[in-house]
Order: C-alpha cells, then sequence, then structure tokens
C-alpha cells in the first residue's frame, strides 16, 4: 500500500481579501520504504505539501489518503491522535522542548501514546544508542551542538515506529558537513525502521540521496524522478 496518494489536491490561502493560491492540481503516489525529497523553489509549495501529507492542513480540493486514510474525512481529534499514532517529524530547527533532557524529549511521544515504562525505556535506549547518543542522554538540547539536537529529533520522530516521517528542510541550520551526517542518517535510520521518510529540501546532498525526487514549482508538479528502485514494491 502506498503510504500518500493525493489525488487532484488544491489548497489557497485567504489573506484577508486576498486569495493565495498555494497548490494546484496535485496528484501524487509516494513509495513505501522510501527516501523521498520534495524540491522546488522559495514559495513553490513545498511547506503546503508537507502540512497536508501530516494531516496538518486540509485541501481545499481533492483527496489526501495517509496509511490508508482519508485525512479529508477526519474531525480536528481524529487528525490529532492520527498523527500521534502514524506520523513523525523533524523540523528544521529541532523543536525539542528545552527543559527535558534528550532521553526525555524522545520519551515524550511515549508517554502522550500510554506506552508502558518498561517499553519506554527500551525504545528511547534504543533509538539514543542507534542515533549515536547514548552518551548524552542526559544533556538538554541547550547543551548539545545543532547536530546532535537533530539527531535527538530524528530518534524522537521514530519513537512511536510511525509509518510515515516528514522532515521541512531538515539539514537547513546544518553546516553542510553535519547537514551529510544527518542525512546519512536519516538514511541509515529509514532502512532500519523500514519506514517512508518525504522531505522538502533545497540541499543537493538530500537530493541526491532520494529515491524519489518529486519537482515542484508556482503550486503545481512539474516531474517525479523515480530515481531508485525500493525495497518494498507497491501494489
Ligand atoms: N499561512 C499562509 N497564509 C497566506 N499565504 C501563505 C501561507 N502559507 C503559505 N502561503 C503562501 O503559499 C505559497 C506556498 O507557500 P509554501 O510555504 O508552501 O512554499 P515553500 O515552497 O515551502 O516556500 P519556502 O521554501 O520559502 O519555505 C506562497 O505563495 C506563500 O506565500
Amino acid at each position: 500500500m502506498y503510504p500518500v496518494v493525493l489525488r487532484q489536491v488544491a489548497k489557497t490561502y485567504h489573506l484577508d481579501a486576498v486569495d493565495v493560491p498555494a497548490l494546484t492540481d496535485i496528484s501524487l503516489e509516494i513509495r513505501p520504504d522510501c527516501f523521498t525529497v520534495i524540491s522546488g523553489p522559495s514559495g513553490s509549495g513545498k511547506t503546503t505539501l508537507l502540512n497536508l501529507i501530516g494531516c496538518i492542513d486540509r485541501p481545499d480540493h481533492g483527496e489526501v489518503v495517509v496509511a490508508g486514510q482519508s485525512v479529508n474525512e477526519m474531525t480536528d481529534d481524529a487528525m490529532s491522535d492520527f498523527r500521534a499514532g502514524h506520523l513523525g517529524f523533524i523540523f528544521q530547527n529541532f523543536n525539542l522542548l528545552p527543559v527535558l533532557t534528550a532521553y526525555e524529549n524522545v520519551e515524550y511521544p511515549l508517554l502522550l501514546a500510554k506506552i508502558l515504562a518498561a517499553e519506554r525505556r527500551r525504545r528511547v535506549l534504543a533509538l539514543l544508542d542507534a542515533v549515536g547518543l547514548a552518551e548524552r542522554a542526559q544533556s538538554r538540547p541547550g547543551q548539545l551542538s545543532g547536530g546532535q539536537r537533530q539527531r535527538v529529533a530524528i530518534a524522537r520522530a521514530l519513537a512511536t515506529e510511525p509509518k510515515l516521517v516528514l522532515a521541512d528542510e531538515p539539514t537547513a541550520n546544518l553546516d553542510s558537513h553535519t547537514g551529510a551526517a544527518i542525512i546519512a542518517l536519516m538514511r541509515k535510520m529509514q532502512r532500519m525502521h523500514h519506514v517512508s521518510f518525504v522531505f522538502s529540501s533545497h540541499d543537493p546532498q538530500v537530493q541526491a540521496e532520494a529515491d524519489d525526487a518529486i519537482f515542484i514549482r508556482d503550486g503545481r508538479i512539474t516531474g517525479v524522478e523515480r530515481c531508485r528502485a525500493a525495497t518494498v514494491d507497491a501494489p
């Protein structure tokens, strides 16, 4: 099953009396178990598209289906539960809670999901180890470098064992060396956890790692490149 299907999707923002069309007639299938990058110039609609795929917003027209569920039909509460249960998010500014340690930041979504203490501990320790931060579990975000913070954010995004991880410009606030290490880590985690990753990015390093590349301009898809064979075939 495709983790994401969009059919003839459109989205317009209403700013005072002005309509700002952000996406027009978007039809798209995201392949499972793939590293998919959405590329396009500033203002082309990348974040709007990620917000629809991430069940943060709804389309005005068309249908968005994520993990087999139609987003159009969900109530706000159902969307929120769906995000917590099925999706992971990675942001360009990391979005970690500053008063919590690395361990507690990764544990936080598991507390919200009411996962039992022993299982929480098992998952948090395994994830911190996998992202190379076992020794920094008790550090707060302010005591970590940008790259280390993004490693914590990657571990947090995977804690609930989501089917799909969405990342909006995940390397934008990192130098190119750290960005390359973060991309390699996300690639490793994507394969290890058999999860689909969808990124928006201007970063050629991210684009070079993609299985699939989606190009967007002025709110329309201008190209889809299937760069590599997926590990799992969609039906
Ligand atoms: N909340 C909003 N209200 C009004 N217009 C918006 C809003 N969010 C985005 N837009 C407009 O929608 C269009 C698409 O914006 P979007 O942020 O999706 O593009 P983007 O490709 O992610 O841009 P960037 O790379 O600069 O982040 C732009 O014209 C933008 O100005």
